[in-house]
């Protein structure tokens, strides 16, 4: 918890709080930004666990509502000094219409900008994505590249196009007058696949080794990478961007920071084996078991039940044309610009991140 024999003076509103990402953040927070007076979190669906977080020396206030709504949004961004806005719908497997993704990952976001030039909040950090950039409809990779290497990222899906959109608006806001006549200063960090405790598609490729009798069956090449970082880390990257974004405005103002640390170059299937594997579940296969147009065949079937089933019911498999896509694509990065802009280093180590998700892992074993 912060040292209270420090100057605790800001106010921090962290939006989405209470997901996957959002609650790692703000318990970074309340570990290790000393100078927090209060935290404002504010998601759609409130968590049981903050309650007790209510008892520490920094005030915590839980605030139930919707970034589509621009009253609500306002309401809780006035007087903070901080916003980092990590709400969003994550919904890559056609559970919601493109029409909500849209509203909630782009009105949202611009709700929340409008908010911080009315109520004169300056430092806006928004969570943005990897898919900002690509996988791009092409299927081209993307090979341990940074933020300044070349790469066509055309989207068509619902999720990175509406990512893309939302980090646009925030990176065109940096500079915008707010209240009281001073600059807002925003950047976007971008997470490769983020993985760790609270990880959900962890879990569902866990119970579904444990359904097959402890397998999973190889389904990618084993020579596509896949970007991922812990979510320690990727917390802990929001909490030094908050920090330094007043000290080095001028730098960082307008930026984009892609999330890394020191997690191995795997593929996708490879990397939650360094979980699953230990958590007793084996990998079949060295080589893909079915031929690839088998796989994009039933992606697309699964396309199509999802439409006719509709009516009836959510069909919403893990497996689908662009999830194949992008598990199947090589994308990850290497890159040293957060370390040189506001002195990044992986808090966690991997050795670290992977005892701390096996560990996860193993609790969850039981919520199946
Ligand atoms: N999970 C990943 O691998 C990953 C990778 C890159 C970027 N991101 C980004 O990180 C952010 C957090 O992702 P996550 O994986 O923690 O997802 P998550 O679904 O666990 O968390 C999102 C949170 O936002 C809240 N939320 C959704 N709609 C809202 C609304 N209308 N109003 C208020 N709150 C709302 C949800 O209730 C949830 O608590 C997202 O913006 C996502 O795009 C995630
Ligand atoms: C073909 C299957 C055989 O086992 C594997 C399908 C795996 C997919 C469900 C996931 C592969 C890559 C994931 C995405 C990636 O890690 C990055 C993301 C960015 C982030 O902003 C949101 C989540 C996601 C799109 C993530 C979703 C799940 C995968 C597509």
């Amino acid at each position: 918890m912060a040292n209270s024999a420090q100057t605790q003076e800001l106010v921090y509103l962290v939006t989405g709080g209470c997901g996957f990402l959002g609650e790692h953040v703000v318990r970074m927070l309340l570990q290790r930004e000393p100078r927090l007076r209060e935290l404002r979190i504010f998601d759609l669906h409130l968590g049981p666990w903050l309650e007790e977080l209510k008892t520490g020396p920094v005030q915590v206030t839980a605030i139930q509502g919707d970034v589509t709504q621009a009253h609500e949004v306002a309401a809780a961004v006035a007087g903070a000094h901080v916003v980092i806005h990590t709400a969003g719908l994550v919904d890559v497997f056609g559970k919601t219409s493109p029409e909500t993704i849209h509203e909630v990952n782009v009105q949202g976001t611009q709700n929340v900008i409008e908010a911080c030039v009315q109520t004169g909040t300056r430092f806006l950090i928004y969570t943005s994505s990897m898919e900002v950039v690509g996988p791009n409809i092409k299927g081209q990779p993307f090979y341990r590249g940074n933020e300044n290497t070349p790469y066509e990222a055309v989207h068509r899906h619902p999720y990175p196009c509406s990512k893309a959109l939302a980090e646009r608006l925030v990176l065109e806001a940096n500079g915008r007058e707010v209240l009281g006549g001073l600059p807002l200063v925003t950047c976007a960090l971008r997470p490769t696949g983020i993985y760790g405790e609270g990880h959900q598609i962890m879990k569902d490729f866990y119970h579904q080794g444990l359904r097959l009798g402890g397998r999973l069956f190889r389904a990618i090449p084993a020579s596509v990478e896949h970007g991922r970082v812990y979510v320690g880390n990727v917390a802990w990257m929001h909490v030094l961007v908050a920090r330094e974004l007043e000290h080095r405005a001028a730098l960082m103002g307008g930026q984009v920071y892609f999330c890394y640390d020191n997690s191995p170059y795997k593929s996708y299937e490879d990397f939650n084996m360094e979980f699953l594997g230990p958590c007793g579940l084996r990998l079949v296969g060295t080589r893909p078991l079915m031929p690839y147009w088998l796989l994009v065949l039933l992606a697309a079937l699964n396309t199509l039940l999802q439409w006719l089933l509709r009516p009836l019911l959510l069909y919403a498999p893990l497996l689908n044309p662009y999830t194949l896509a992008v598990a199947n694509t090589t994308f990850t990065v290497s890159t040293d610009k957060a370390r040189r802009h506001f002195g990044y280093e992986p808090l966690f180590s991997w050795e670290e991140s992977r005892t701390r998700t096996i560990r996860w892992v193993r609790t969850a074993e039981g919520s199946a």
